[in-house]
């Protein structure tokens, strides 16, 4: 453990640093205050602690010599002694990324559970809602905090400006998988349940959560069974003609090739929507989400 002799910083007891350039996930320093600044977990790091600045800015530099940036994340920042650099994401320009004290884990530790992403895909009549419902219930029964994210219910409200073609349907999942994100973030299990027909909409919000967060479940449900389900009469509507473009009738569905779980249901041979869910909290069990 490295110490430095710091002037202590008033009011602050415990701060996180980030090495910023030349920094990846596990270079993440912890600080704390004992009268002087000491440097919690920097074993085996390339870089090391130079000293705060005025106003608890403090600089890093790497044992190569060069200077990379720093961030104090208790709401002081810090960048070599200068201002940290302001971000263009997408059309948003001068925007800076802001941090909170209160974190994923801290919510995740109050919460007893971690947050995950339960992604489920699969044909209209599926069953995705009812899994999802199902699923809800087993976890609220046991002291879980879940939420759903349906697609019909989306598309009233955020998504309710989008069509079902291809590109509106791309936009539908990458809405729905950035708040899912925000939901895992909150440590909440979000079950997100959506037709998501297309393998790289459904890769694009893989890649939007840390890995393992995403468990993504395949609804393998032939369409004939879906069909002869049809509660909302949309299947007979779309062979009618009457609806353009429905999924498995005249527009693509990509089954998953690698999904986490398969919920198989055949005609004669389906398991209860509750026998599903438990399938799936087995696997939430198994890697530890239900618990911190
Ligand atoms: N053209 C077309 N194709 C597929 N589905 C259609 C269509 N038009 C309306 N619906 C109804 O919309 C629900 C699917 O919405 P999603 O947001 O899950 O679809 S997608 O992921 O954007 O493909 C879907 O609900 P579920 O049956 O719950 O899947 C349908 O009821
Ligand atoms: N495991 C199951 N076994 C039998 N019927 C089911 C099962 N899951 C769902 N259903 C029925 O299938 C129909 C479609 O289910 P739903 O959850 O609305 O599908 P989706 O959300 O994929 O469109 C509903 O009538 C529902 O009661």
């Amino acid at each position: 453990m490295n110490a430095i002799g710091l002037k202590p910083l008033p009011g602050i007891r415990t701060m996180r640093v980030e090495l910023g350039s030349n920094s990846e996930g596990d270079h993440v320093i912890s600080l704390k205050q004992r009268g002087v600044l000491r440097i919690k977990a920097m074993e085996g790091s390339p870089s090391r602690m130079m000293g705060p600045k005025v106003n608890g800015e403090v600089e890093t530099v790497s044992s190569n010599g060069s200077f990379s940036d720093a961030k104090l994340i208790n709401g002081i920042q810090g960048t070599n002694g200068k201002r940290s650099p302001l971000s263009m994401v997408g059309n948003s320009t001068n925007i800076k990324w802001h941090e909170c004290s209160v974190g994923k884990s801290e919510r995740q530790n109050l919460l007893n559970q971690k947050g995950c992403v339960i992604w489920i895909t699969g044909l209209s009549g599926s069953g995705k809602s009812t899994v999802a419902c199902a699923l809800s219930q087993t976890l609220y029964r046991r002291g879980k905090l879940s939420y759903i994210l349906d697609g019909d219910n989306v598309r009233h409200g955020l998504n309710r400006d989008l069509s079902f073609k291809t590109e509106d349907r791309a936009e539908n999942i990458r809405r729905v998988g950035e708040v899912a994100k925000l939901f895992a973030d909150a440590g909440v299990i979000c079950i997100a349940c959506l037709i998501s027909p297309f393998q790289r909409d459904r890769e694009a919000c893989r890649a939007m959560l840390p890995k393992g967060d995403f468990i993504e479940v395949f609804m393998d449900v032939p369409l004939g069974v879906c069909e002869a389900r049809d509660p909302k009469g949309l299947y007979k509507l779309a062979r009618e003609g009457k609806i353009k473009g429905f999924t498995g009738i005249d527009d693509p569905y990509e089954p998953p090739l690698d999904s986490e779980i398969v919920l198989k249901c055949n005609v004669g041979d389906c398991a209860s929507p509750f026998e599903m869910a438990q399938k799936v909290v087995f696997y939430l069990e198994e890697k530890g989400f239900l618990h911190t």
